[in-house]
């Protein structure tokens, strides 16, 4: 820990408390978050842990350092709802090149949409289908740890399935508090015929020609879903590790099964230290969801008016999810975009000409509300008082503290102060857009063509949106840089 750093302290799961967060190893604190699986655009909630792992990285790498952090995010790009996407989307091609357009292009936009969201890169991010089989690096692979977990007794052969043998764990369940009776009473759980108990679960299971598949001891097949981050962690990470982090519902089955498998194949009595888990995104109270359709893309709110009527900017987003602590729900509305937005602009306003000549890092009052559970909200109070400062005459130094703690925190210094959005517009940009609306709505195309190419010329771009309640048009401009 570099000196005058403020203690971590962070809620686990697996203990049910805020606890003093103390490394295994300074030198390289690991932490693991699970990630999409590449079958569609990510919405909304999905973002979710994306930004707040991201945030915990950030914090992480300034008071451990950032040569001293390793952040691992997979990508889930084998499972049976990317198989049926597939098929629908790409009939006529080969099932495997189907699904490789699929998780290719799905997996680009996840990129591009959590790089506008101020995310940083993880250090790695591994694709499942590079860790089912043995490796020519000899990193941990599923077949192997299988093949492991069959050897030691924790899994067995039936039905053409392997699967994991719950009883064979005296402990399973303890993340998520449900104990073996529990599971047997939970009727969700499909009763098969084969499996010695309800709450064995799949590690391996037989793929028809038409499926993708991979030759195993086990006869050509594929992958259940948690094994896959049993040994990309591993790999990684090592046998046991730091943090794993992921929305609420992994806690069960996913996470509870990967604990299972990880233990019992490394023979060790824990996977990871702390168990982290963000609540969910709401629409009316309900988790969005892409079963339940109600959902908006990351790429929508961006790009769109699917919300509000306006496209957002990344930074809005991710201020906008910020606001709520981290385990709480949220109830993503416009209202909270709009104060997202508009407390961005006073931030970046008052860190405007803030020299940043030399890299003064983030305000120590902001680190130490963070270092307390990822505490934003109180950081945000402090982050008002630094911009109060800044914005007094003297405030040159308070200015630069916001501008850095502002990059810190994964915002731009001005990214919304080149934008229509809540900045004073100049006058004669606001008469030029009002005047094309009116030529538009007058069916006057060629002056309304004139007005956009005048302003083009000025470095002036201008996007259109409508109204999705009242289908008027919407006109918001941006500086080209
Ligand atoms: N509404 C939400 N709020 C917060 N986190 C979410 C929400 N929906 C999914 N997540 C998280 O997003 C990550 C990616 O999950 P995944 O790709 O499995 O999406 P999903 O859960 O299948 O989405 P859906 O429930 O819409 O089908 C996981 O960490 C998951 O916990
Ligand atoms: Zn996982």
């Amino acid at each position: 820990m570099t000196s005058g750093s403020p203690q971590l302290s962070l809620y686990n799961t697996l203990t049910r408390k805020k606890e003093p967060f103390v490394p295994i190893d300074a030198g390289n604190v690991r932490m693991y978050v699970c990630g999409p699986t590449v079958y569609d655009f990510a919405h909304i909630g999905n973002a979710r842990p994306v930004i707040v792992f991201d945030l915990l990285f950030r914090l992480l790498r300034h008071v451990y350092g950032a040569e001293h952090v390793t952040y691992v995010r997979n990508i889930t790009d084998v499972d049976d709802k990317i198989n049926a996407r597939a098929a629908r989307d790409f009939p006529d091609l080969p099932l495997n090149e189907a699904i490789r357009r699929v998780t290719e292009k799905t997996a680009r936009q996840f990129a591009a949409d959590v790089k506008a969201l101020g995310s940083l890169e993880p250090t790695y991010q591994p694709r499942a289908t590079d860790f089912v089989l043995p490796r020519p690096d000899g990193k941990p692979d599923m077949v192997t740890l299988i093949a492991t977990l069959i050897e030691r007794g924790h899994a067995y052969v039936a039905g053409g399935e392997v699967l994991f043998d719950v009883t064979s764990m005296p402990d399973y369940g303890a993340l998520s508090g449900r104990n073996l009776e529990d599971n047997l009473a939970g009727a969700r759980i499909a009763v098969d015929a084969h499996k010695k108990n309800p709450a064995d679960f799949v590690l391996w299971k037989q793929s028809s020609a038409e499926e993708p598949g991979w030759d195993s001891p086990w006869g050509r097949g594929r992958p259940g879903w948690h094994i896959e981050c049993s040994a990309m962690s591993a790999a990684y990470l090592g046998d046991v590790f730091d943090i794993h982090g992921g929305g609420l519902d992994l806690i069960f089955p996913h996470h509870e099964n990967e604990i299972a498998q990880s233990r019992c194949a490394h023979g060790t009595h824990e996977m990871a230290r702390v168990w982290m888990h963000n609540g969910f995104l709401q629409v009316e109270g309900q988790k969005m969801s892409k079963s339940l359709g109600n959902f908006v893309t990351i790429n929508d709110l961006l790009e769109t008016g699917a919300m509000g009527g306006q496209a957002w900017h990344g930074d809005v987003l991710r201020l906008a999810m910020l606001m709520t602590h981290y385990r709480e729900p949220i109830d993503f509305s416009v209202k909270r975009l709009e104060e997202a937005q508009s407390k961005l602009v006073d931030w970046q306003r008052a860190a405007r000409d803030g020299q940043s000549t030399e890299d003064i890092g983030p305000d120590a009052s902001v680190v130490e509300m963070l270092a307390d559970d990822l505490n934003f909200h109180r950081a945000s109070v402090a982050l008002d008082a630094i911009a109060r400062q800044a914005n007094r005459e003297d405030g040159q130094a308070a200015k630069q503290a916001l501008g850095a703690t502002l990059e810190f925190l994964g915002f731009g210094r001005d990214t919304l102060l080149t934008s229509g959005d809540g900045w004073e517009e100049p006058p004669h940009i606001a008469a030029a857009v009002a005047a094309r609306l009116a030529a538009l709505n007058g069916k006057d195309f060629a002056e309304a063509d004139r007005i956009r190419n005048e302003l083009a010329e000025q470095g002036i771009a201008l996007m259109d949106s409508k109204d999705p309640e009242t289908g008027e048009r919407r006109t918001k401009w941006e500086v080209k840089r």
